[in-house]
């Protein structure tokens, strides 16, 4: 069936045009399983992987998010998913890119249900997270399977239902790159190219990663300029790195805001983590250097305690809070308007 969806954006009630999208946080989570980052306690609460999300124990699990199994589960969330984006609405948002991929215990259902509730647009995604998450199967999956896999995901429905996939990604890469990443990535491009897609990458964590990817999709024919390259917070630590990435025609992406945490939760080697005056003290030097057009923003909420069900900053964070903070720090509203409606609508309208 010819794929009609050209020109508009795939949320999962079905195509939108463009100038419907509105205010759009592109990097988000509403149902997902992450328990493939499950930490160990730390040192002086061995016992912490049990604990409730409580008042009592939001210090400690805010300082180790990954050491607590039920808070990287957002399965069950449903309702506070729903009362998170009924007030993310009533402050201005539109949309919601939910980038749970497979691998991530992905249920489009869900989604829908929360987006018909709430009146939020969600967009979902289809491919593959990262190495870990890969089927059992991978290593025998032809790279036209899992070709098949994604644009099926995108013009006929996912996981057996009539949802339509409206982004490829986030396409999950580590650190060095696996064989099976680099066939999913190239396996991603050439879904794009089948249906004119939007693509959203998870970089592994190193400064060289970014580069990289962005190489491997454009020899696979992706197009690099509908194309996000997200958690640059945690990626790249100079100005210099941000600009000679932005060079290659990406949108960047910084999508911690809110998590404000000395040392990244995820990494085994702590990298230092920017707070966010840092994230929009260098999104101010990328834009002074004429990359507007290429900035995008948003939370990557991926544990219940960030919900402001459990005292978290919520999905209204960067609509209350930063946007303040941006225009105190001399972004202007225009730039702003570009960041969070021009950028994400000109990402995922279909080429
Ligand atoms: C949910 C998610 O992908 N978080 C990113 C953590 S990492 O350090 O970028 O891998």
């Amino acid at each position: 069936m010819a794929h009609t969806v050209k020109g508009r954006i795939q949320t999962v009630l079905g195509p939108i045009e463009p100038q419907k999208l509105g205010m759009t946080l592109t990097h988000e989570h509403l149902v997902a399983d992450f328990s493939i980052f499950q930490a160990p306690p730390p040192k002086h609460a061995p016992h912490m992987g049990t604990l409730s999300l409580t008042m009592e124990n939001l210090g400690l699990i805010r300082q180790y998010p990954y050491s607590l199994s039920a808070n990287i589960n957002l399965h069950g969330e449903e309702e506070h998913m729903g009362e998170e984006l009924k007030f993310y609405k009533k402050n201005g948002g539109c949309s919601i890119v939910e980038c749970t991929s497979l691998g991530l215990k992905r249920d489009v259902g869900k989604l829908r249900k929360i987006s018909m509730e709430s009146g939020v647009n969600i967009i979902c995604g289809t491919s593959y997270y990262i190495d870990s998450t890969h089927p059992s199967d991978m290593d025998t999956l032809t790279q036209e399977q899992l070709v098949s896999t994604m644009v099926h995901d995108i013009t006929e429905g996912a996981d057996g239902t009539n949802v339509r996939c409206g982004v490829i990604g986030e396409v999950g890469c580590s650190w060095p790159l696996t064989d099976n990443e680099r066939k999913v990535l190239k396996a991603s491009a050439a879904a794009q190219i089948a249906t004119g897609c939007p693509v959203i990458i998870h970089p592994g964590r190193h400064t060289d990663a970014p580069t990289e990817i962005i190489r491997v999709l454009q020899e696979a024919g992706g197009d690099v300029r509908a194309t996000v390259m997200s958690h640059l917070d945690r990626t790249f630590f100079s100005a210099e790195e941000f600009l000679e990435f932005a060079q290659l025609g990406c949108f960047l992406e910084w999508d911690f805001f809110g998590l404000e945490v000395s040392g990244s939760p995820w990494q085994s080697v702590k990298t230092d983590m920017p707070n966010d005056a840092a994230r929009i003290n260098m999104i101010l030097h990328v834009l002074q250097e004429g990359h507007a057009d290429q900035v995008v923003i948003s939370h990557d909420m991926d544990t219940k305690h960030r919900l402001m069900h459990y005292g978290g900053h919520g999905f209204s964070h960067i609509l209350l809070n930063v946007v303040p903070m941006m225009l105190r720090k001399g972004i202007s509203q225009d730039d702003i308007n570009k960041i969070l409606i021009d950028n994400p609508r000109k990402w995922l309208t279909f080429n």
